[in-house]
């Protein structure tokens, strides 16, 4: 053979938007085609933004020795045909902003992209990583019509990623051998549960005094802000890229995976007409199954504490969607 002539192969890969080009957007794609999960299309909104990434990733391609590729766009007649869709799209807060305050700013980025990215990929299933992240994923769920188990919001796998690097850090141990489970809307009112948390399964309550646990629960709940608070410009996005991307890959490899995401919930934890962290079943169809854990009537009642921070807001965002 003297010459490289390539037949070809009609074969069907999968295929992720990420909608938003930046911080967490960029990384997240850069995880997606690294780990050979799938094609990744970016799109933004700013001219040349997720092309020149997508060109910077492709050209890492033989380095890295992976076989994804990645293109970016500002048109999402691009993005058609994707399996999955993850919305980073939007603004994140300063330090001294909660994440409420970005409601007025991320409503309508996220309800735009929502109805865009469906439209050319009527079949995927959306995930939403915008904050505030509870509301959002209503918001984004109501826009697009599409049935509560294919639109999940990302924040329980970061929020519990985080207990658990405090933990090791406290214990000196290997962050693999924590299991830590936060539920609750991804707001100061977070519900980490330290009953369910354990090192290569003993519980931590056997391996910490009380007052350690209190410390390690509370630094979990201003996590995203004290990393805020160090960079000044900007927000976490190396873990929530890392936390998008687990979901996406059990998913898609439908590993049914049991992560924390926020869910639609129509009864279950006495809760209804709300997205919300909880356990989750994450396959092919999206969210499988939700677990339902055992809570202490004082930890139902934050449960539903944290709950009613998110719906207060459900309204503002949907009558802030209505007539755009
Ligand atoms: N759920 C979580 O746990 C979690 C974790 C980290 C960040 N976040 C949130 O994710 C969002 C993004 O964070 P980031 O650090 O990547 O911000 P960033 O500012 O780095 O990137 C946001 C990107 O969105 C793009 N954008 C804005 N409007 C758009 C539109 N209409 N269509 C397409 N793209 C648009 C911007 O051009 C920008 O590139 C923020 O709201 C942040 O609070 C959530
Ligand atoms: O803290 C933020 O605003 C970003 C994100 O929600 C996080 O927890 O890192």
């Amino acid at each position: 053979m003297n010459s490289l002539e390539y037949s070809p192969i009609a074969c069907q890969s999968l295929q992720v938007t990420v909608v938003g080009a930046g911080n967490v957007g960029r990384t997240l794609a850069q995880r997606l085609v690294q780990k050979n999960v799938a094609n990744v299309v970016l799109l933004d909104i700013v001219p040349g933004l997720p092309q020149g990434i997508a060109l910077d990733l492709m050209s890492a391609q033989s380095v890295e020795e992976y076989d994804n590729k990645i293109v970016g766009t500002n048109e999402y007649e691009a993005t058609a045909g994707s399996d999955v869709v993850v919305i980073t799209a939007g603004l994140p807060r300063k330090p001294g902003m909660s994440r409420d305050d970005l409601l007025g700013k991320n409503a309508n980025i996220v309800a735009q992209a929502a109805r865009e990215a469906l439209r050319y990929s009527p079949t995927a299933i959306l995930i939403v990583v915008t904050n505030p992240l509870d509301v959002m994923t209503y918001l984004a769920w109501k826009v697009t019509g599409l049935p509560p188990q294919r639109v999940i919001g990302m924040a329980g796998v970061l929020d519990s990623a985080r207990l658990k690097a405090f933990i090791a850090m406290k214990l000196g141990a290997c962050p693999s051998d924590i299991n830590t489970l936060v539920l609750g809307g991804h707001g100061d009112l977070m519900l980490p549960l330290p009953r369910y948390c354990t090192v290569s399964g003993v519980p931590i309550t056997e391996l910490m005094p009380s007052q350690t646990i209190a410390e390690l629960v509370e630094r979990t709940r201003n996590g995203g802000a004290e990393i805020a608070a160090l960079l000044q410009t900007g927000t976490a996005y190396y873990a929530p890229a890392s936390s998008a991307g687990v979901m996406v890959e059990s998913i898609l490899r439908n590993q049914s995976r049991i992560l924390p995401a926020a869910t639609y919930l129509d009864g279950m934890y006495g809760l209804k007409d709300i997205f919300l962290g909880v356990p989750c079943r994450l396959g092919c169809r999206g969210v499988e199954d939700i677990l339902e854990v055992q809570l202490t009537p004082e930890e139902k009642d934050a449960l539903h504490l944290s709950a009613e921070a998110v719906r207060r807001n459900i309204d503002v965002a949907l009558a802030m969607v209505k007539d755009s």
